[in-house]
């Protein structure tokens, strides 16, 4: 049987994220798994994720690396601690920064497969390298720096959470 994503194990009011949040109809919902060592994801982008006719538009690329990295980190840190993932036990974490090196064009049609590796992992902060793959050729390699999720940044935190419960997501 096929493990859940990472993503399908976001407690509710983390799962809003337009690049992989489960609860946002409108989002990407990207899916990321273990796979040995490394983590993966695949994402088939359509036709109007379109830079250049044929070729995948940059920021949804980087929005990939984005959500794989940030899932990756939060998997990495439960697995270090030994931590089983679930809705009662969730270690949290966002973006500090983006980095992201488009190496070649990437071609629109068939599914992209999203790889990470954890460089380095601290209790408060991970650094995950991540490539973009379409059909076996590396297109754009990504790194992510991912920090502890600060409490002021919780879906009931904020404005966004009357946003959220207006838009009945
Ligand atoms: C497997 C199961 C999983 C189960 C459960 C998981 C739950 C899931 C939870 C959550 C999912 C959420 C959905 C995904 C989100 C998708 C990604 C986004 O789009 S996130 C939105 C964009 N990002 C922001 O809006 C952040 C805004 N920035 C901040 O809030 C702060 O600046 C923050 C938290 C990033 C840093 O806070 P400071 O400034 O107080 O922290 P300081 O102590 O300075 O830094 C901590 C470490 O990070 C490094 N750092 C900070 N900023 C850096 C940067 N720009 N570049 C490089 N390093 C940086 C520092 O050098 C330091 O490293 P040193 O510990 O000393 O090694």
């Amino acid at each position: 049987m096929t493990e859940p994503a990472f993503q399908d194990q976001y407690p509710d009011d983390v799962s809003h994220c337009f690049g992989c949040g489960r609860l946002n109809d409108h989002g990407h919902q990207l899916k990321s798994r273990w796979d040995g060592d490394e983590t993966v994801a695949w994402f088939r982008p359509e036709p109007y994720h379109t830079a250049t006719p044929g070729f995948v538009y940059g920021g949804l690329i980087a929005s990939l690396v984005d959500c794989h990295g940030t899932a990756t980190a939060a998997a990495a840190s439960h697995r270090a601690e030994g931590r089983p993932m679930g809705p009662d036990e969730t270690l949290r974490f966002v973006t500090a920064s983006l980095h992201v090196d488009f190496l070649r064009p990437t071609p629109l049609g068939g599914p992209l497969q999203v790889r990470g590796q954890v460089e380095t992992l601290t209790a408060r902060k991970a650094v995950v390298a991540v490539s973009v793959i379409a059909d076996g050729t590396v297109c754009a390699r990504g790194r992510v720096v991912a920090v502890r999720m600060p409490e002021t940044m919780g879906a009931t935190a904020g404005p966004a959470a009357r946003i959220m419960e207006d838009a009945g997501s």
